[in-house]
């Protein structure tokens, strides 16, 4: 981790950090999470530890601002825990709290027609879309702001890449128009706050897969482990978005039950030590995580392995 000790001595003596977090943690302790936001002059924001942190400790956890269920697995509808394959689908939600509180932007959802827009991105294999519906339902239902993601990293889409996009925010937005929302309702449901949107999910969505997803018996876990598609589903996170890659991280975020991230220590960490995790299958050679980290992100990784050739 030299290249994080490097940023991590200079940037932990700054006295104007971005961002010093308090939110609750699940941790016994009633410390606010030990880590801060701060800026660098070569990989933009990043994650810093405000004290030593042991392996294996929670640093912290975070709640997504948008998530979606994929379309391969049974998940909840708003939280995205496992539901059970061997019954069939009454309710999209795992609970009446999870049915509770998305009930707002659920209603909104369920009032559009959503065959065109979804066929046209199921066909083409594109998820974040589904990402960008679902905020601009929270967005109508008051459940979310239309800038809840302005604060993330874009990536740099190509005039190909807009323009690419262009027929699917039309179906996104005539699905809304055709449901008689108002307006005023949508007036922030421009093209460019869509790309926008995008190229900020682009760079910052995790692929979720669940650690601990309760399988009913054996032939539910068989028909889980078979599908190609392990992942329940997208989201987007504001803190562990600031988190930057190392193919040879000090961090990782998991999931155990549900979208609800944990982000953990994976070997002990010092005092001002930049916290990473990786975004990618570490075991790859280097050529292939260099060209999967290029062509999914937009960066050339300047990690300790990669910078050594390993
Ligand atoms: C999810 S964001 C991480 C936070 C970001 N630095 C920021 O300011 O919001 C991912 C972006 O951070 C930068 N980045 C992350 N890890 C990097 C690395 N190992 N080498 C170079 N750039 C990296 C790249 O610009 C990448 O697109």
């Amino acid at each position: 981790m030299a290249v994080a000790s490097k940023f991590s001595r200079r940037f932990f003596n700054n006295p104007f950090p971005l961002f010093s977090f308090h939110f609750s943690s699940s941790t016994a302790s009633s410390l606010p999470p030990p880590i801060r936001v701060a800026l660098t002059d070569s990989v933009g924001r990043a994650v810093f530890a405000t004290r030593s942190i042991a392996a294996a400790d929670l640093i912290h956890t975070a709640s997504p601002a948008v998530c979606h269920p994929s379309s391969a697995r049974p998940a909840c509808y708003a939280c995205l825990a496992s539901l059970p394959h061997s019954q069939p689908l009454r309710s999209p939600f795992c609970s009446q709290h999870c049915h509770q509180r998305s009930k707002g932007y659920y209603d909104v959802e369920m009032n559009a027609n959503w065959v065109a827009f979804d066929d046209y991105c199921g066909t083409r294999g594109l998820k974040y879309p589904f990402l960008v519906k679902r905020l601009v339902c929270m967005v109508i239902s008051g459940d979310a702001r239309s800038d809840t993601l302005d604060i993330l990293q874009p990536a740099n889409f190509t005039p190909e890449m807009v323009s690419e996009m262009e027929e699917e925010f039309v179906l996104l937005k005539s699905a809304f128009t055709k449901a008689l929302i108002g307006d005023e309702h949508i007036a922030f449901l421009t093209k460019q706050w869509y790309i926008n949107v995008l190229a900020r999910i682009r760079i910052n969505a995790f692929r979720i897969e669940l650690a601990g997803g309760p399988y009913e018996d054996l032939l539910s876990l068989a028909v889980a482990s078979v599908e190609a598609e392990a992942a329940v589903g997208n989201a987007v996170y504001v803190l562990p978005s600031f988190y930057n890659h190392d193919c040879d991280p000090n961090a990782h975020i998991i999931w155990i039950d549900n979208a609800h991230a944990k982000l953990k220590a994976l070997r002990d960490i010092d005092e001002g030590e930049e916290l990473r995790i990786c975004y990618i299958d570490a075991s790859l050679d280097r050529d292939a995580r260099r060209e999967l980290l290029f062509r999914g992100f937009g960066f050339q990784c300047n990690c300790h392995r990669c910078l050594h050739g390993d």
